[in-house]
């Protein structure tokens, strides 16, 4: 736990701003519900296996209504580069999520190839996890920690599983990355509380069924991230 130790800095110096992804969007409604809540990010699955799969072309019809409010981000699971290729041409995504087991050498060759910013998720559950971030660390522009995947799950993400929040918060508060997995409306203020993030990320918690988001969810979740923030700063 050295790395960790040397990152150890008071997250209190974090600035005040929060970035918000909502995660696995297939229709309009949906993506006019995070948009109206304010995310900061929206993103789309390139799984095949995931309820919350999106053809390409789709998400990039669906993602215009996001240009100038919301980056679109392309979330990939070792994707190779013909797909990768499809993607980037069919949904021009603001940034690629790599939710796979990439290596930073593929993580450093996508960013060239593409010229996009790069979130590398890492999944914790113990702070010695956390070591794994090491060689990425220069070379991915953004990180994403979210649960391991519950046993039996054919799900890399979205499977609405938390972690330990509580181990995010000892690491450098100069780190770009959301915390994801298994948040919702109930307990968001107290991911923002223990790990206090530069960013957050939901996909289950505002769903009504897998991969079916729901308005009034997403519209929840952001009141309760409202509220939360609100109690921090009275
Ligand atoms: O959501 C999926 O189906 C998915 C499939 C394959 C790789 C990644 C996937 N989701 C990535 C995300 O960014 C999710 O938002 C993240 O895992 C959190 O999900 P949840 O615990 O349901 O909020």
């Amino acid at each position: 736990m050295l790395f960790l130790d040397s990152l150890a800095v008071s997250c209190q110096s974090r600035a005040m701003t929060l970035d918000i992804k909502i995660c696995g969007l297939k229709t309009d409604a949906a993506m006019a519900a995070a948009l109206a809540g304010g995310a900061s990010h929206v993103g789309f699955i390139f799984f095949a296996r995931s309820p919350r799969y999106i053809e390409p072309v789709d998400a990039g019809r669906l993602r215009r209504a996001a240009i100038g409010k919301a980056k679109a981000v392309a979330v990939t699971v070792d994707a190779d580069d013909a797909f990768l290729d499809e993607i980037v041409a069919g949904m021009r995504p603001d940034m690629l999520q790599l939710h796979g087991a990439e290596t930073s050498e593929r993580v450093a060759e996508l960013k060239a190839r593409y010229g996009l910013p790069v979130m590398k998720v890492l999944s914790v559950s113990e702070a010695a996890d956390l070591d794994r971030l090491k060689p990425y660390i220069g070379i991915a522009d953004r990180f994403m920690f979210d649960a391991k995947p519950p046993k039996g799950s054919q799900l890399p993400g979205g499977n609405g599983v938390a972690f330990d929040w509580r181990i995010l918060a000892g690491l450098d508060a100069g780190l770009d990355y959301m915390l994801s997995g298994g948040l919702n409306a109930a307990n968001v203020g107290d991911a923002l509380r223990l790990a206090n993030p530069p960013g957050i990320d939901i996909s289950s918690g505002v769903e009504s069924a897998p991969g079916v988001k729901d308005p009034a969810l997403i519209e929840q979740f952001f009141r309760a991230v409202r509220a939360a923030r609100d109690d921090r700063a009275a």
